[in-house]
């Protein structure tokens, strides 16, 4: 007997979207179990459904053999089902124990058993070998090891299932090595790991089953023996799609970009999280900026775009000193997407149109009469721009938060990438994109630096980082540690600098 099984599972979003339609899918324990599908194939919505997030329209589920209600997260936590996602619910004063036990471990008093409770954590982390110190301050520490919290919490919470929301998006491959041997610990130990992602290989090296979701449907379950990367993207496309990035060599032009000397001291304390940046960018060039999450990175996108203020240093774009411009006046001089696509990329309140529209508005086209604008014009461009990303949706006037993550993130990107700026700032643009869209717009990418853009490239996918950029600038603690152009451009070379390996 399979130890979940969801069974005919529909779920229709009002009024008429068929998110999925009769699903059947069991786990077993002791299984890592990925799911695969396009951006809109369902993968978020059957993992909702079984976490009690949103009720399915139609179906059941069972848990060793016996049917159960999980009206909401609280029951699916009962029923031993954890869910990380991938913004973290952490309190970052708190130290890791702390969070760890957040909620739990309240004496008849109510008072928090802390010595028990620190012991019962410490024994968790001991016996799936995390390796974390359970007396750091959360704030402290990285992205990763912040992700590995959330994963002790659940299992302090007696899980017996985890289910992992495109957990490495956000990890160095050492980072992402780490979670691996810590995902098949828990395996071995008879845990369930449902794992979300779209990166085919990191899927191939771990599952030992994989299913395969398209428009809403389960098309298979397999067995992870003799599969490729190339027969999973064509089981979740339906047709065989190849996969190449043609990047010829060009001369670049001339500087479009440049930053000098740039410091910028923390509002927390007396650091300084950036510390005499220098960087170039010149047209006909992508420049990639690699660096493991909190090392200034943010920050240095944040003061090119205006919402932070430099202690010190120079931007210019195009020759114009922007130091002192507001964040408005830049966004007239560059295309901007952000790494967080619902708070800052989109406005969820405005409707799908709006957000495609967003600062192209500014241009004459659309203008009608002083201050409104041609809806006629608005509506073209948006269905064009929607069309040529492949943006699936039902209606231009709904809320973007009718849509899949990864159709979201394809608004934000083509409204920037159509704008036509010199300078293109792109933080990291295609997370949460399925293979054939993260290609598609890799490939813009080199064709808008063909074309003579500038390209500023921020991603935690080193792959991508390497086979998109002509040179690459490599952070840590807020200073620029390498430089590296097409020749000394390698993984190990980039991760020993980013890893503080070489100086
Ligand atoms: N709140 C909602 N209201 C209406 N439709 C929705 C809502 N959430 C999701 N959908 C639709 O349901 C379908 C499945 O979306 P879902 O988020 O489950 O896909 P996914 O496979 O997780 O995609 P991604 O890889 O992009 O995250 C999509 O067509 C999406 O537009």
């Amino acid at each position: 007997m399979p130890y979940i099984e969801m069974v005919g599972i529909y779920k229709v979003y009002p009024p008429d979207v068929v998110a999925l339609s009769g699903v059947d899918l069991s786990f077993e324990r002791g299984e890592i179990h990925s799911i695969v599908g396009e951006n809109g194939a369902g993968k978020s919505t059957l993992m909702k459904i079984l976490y009690g997030m949103i009720k399915p329209s139609a179906g059941m589920i069972k848990i060793n053999g016996q049917k159960v209600q999980i009206s909401n997260p609280l029951k699916a936590r009962e029923l031993g089902i954890g869910m990380v996602h991938q913004e973290f619910m952490l309190i970052q004063s708190f130290k890791v124990y702390e969070n760890v036990i957040l909620g739990q471990e309240m004496t008849l008093a109510g008072f928090i058993d802390r010595k028990h409770a620190k012991q019962r954590v410490q024994k968790i982390v001991d016996k799936y070998g995390f390796k974390i110190d359970i007396e750091a301050v959360t704030s402290q520490l990285s992205v990763a090891a912040q992700q590995k919290i959330e994963i002790v919490k659940q299992l302090y919470r007696e899980a017996e299932t985890l289910i992992l929301d495109e957990p490495t998006a956000v990890l160095t491959p050492q980072e992402s090595e780490e979670l691996f041997e810590e995902i098949f610990e828990l395996r071995d130990q008879g845990k369930t790991v449902i794992f979300i992602s779209h990166k085919l290989e990191e899927v191939l090296r771990i599952s030992d089953r994989i299913t395969v979701m398209r428009k809403g449907k389960k098309i298979a379950t397999l067995e992870n023996k003799g599969i490729n990367p190339e027969d999973l993207a064509k089981m979740m496309v339906g047709k065989s799609i190849v996969f190449q990035l043609e990047k010829s060599r060009i001369e670049p032009g001339r500087v479009v970009l440049s930053i000098e000397d740039l410091s910028l001291k923390s509002r927390r304390s007396d650091r300084y999280v950036l510390r005499n940046v220098n960087i170039t960018v010149k047209s006909g060039e992508i420049v990639g900026i690699a660096g493991i999450e909190g090392n200034g990175q943010f920050e240095l996108v944040q003061t090119l775009i205006g919402s932070l203020k430099p202690s010190t240093g120079k931007i210019t774009i195009d020759g114009i000193d922007v130091t002192n411009m507001t964040i408005r006046e830049r966004r007239k001089l560059m295309s901007y997407v952000p790494q967080d696509r619902k708070f800052t990329g989109l406005a969820l309140k405005a409707t799908i149109l709006e957000n495609l529209l967003m600062t192209h508005h500014l241009k004459k086209e659309f203008q009608k009469g002083i201050l409104s604008i041609n809806w006629k014009k608005a509506q073209e461009f948006s269905k064009k721009v929607a069309h040529e990303f492949e943006v699936v949706y039902r209606n231009l006037d709904e809320s973007p938060s009718t849509l899949s993550g990864g159709n979201q993130q394809k608004i934000v990107v083509g409204r920037e990438l159509s704008l036509g700026y010199n300078l293109i700032v792109l933080d990291q643009p295609t997370r949460g994109l399925d293979v054939a869209s993260a290609e598609y717009i890799r490939n813009l990418i080199i064709k808008m630096r063909d074309a003579g853009k500038a390209v500023l490239l921020i991603s935690a996918d080193l792959e991508e980082l390497m086979q998109l950029s002509d040179r690459v600038y490599v952070m840590r603690q807020g200073k620029i540690v390498a430089s590296l152009d097409e020749k000394t451009i390698d993984l190990q070379t980039i991760g020993n600098y980013m890893l503080g390996v070489v100086n």
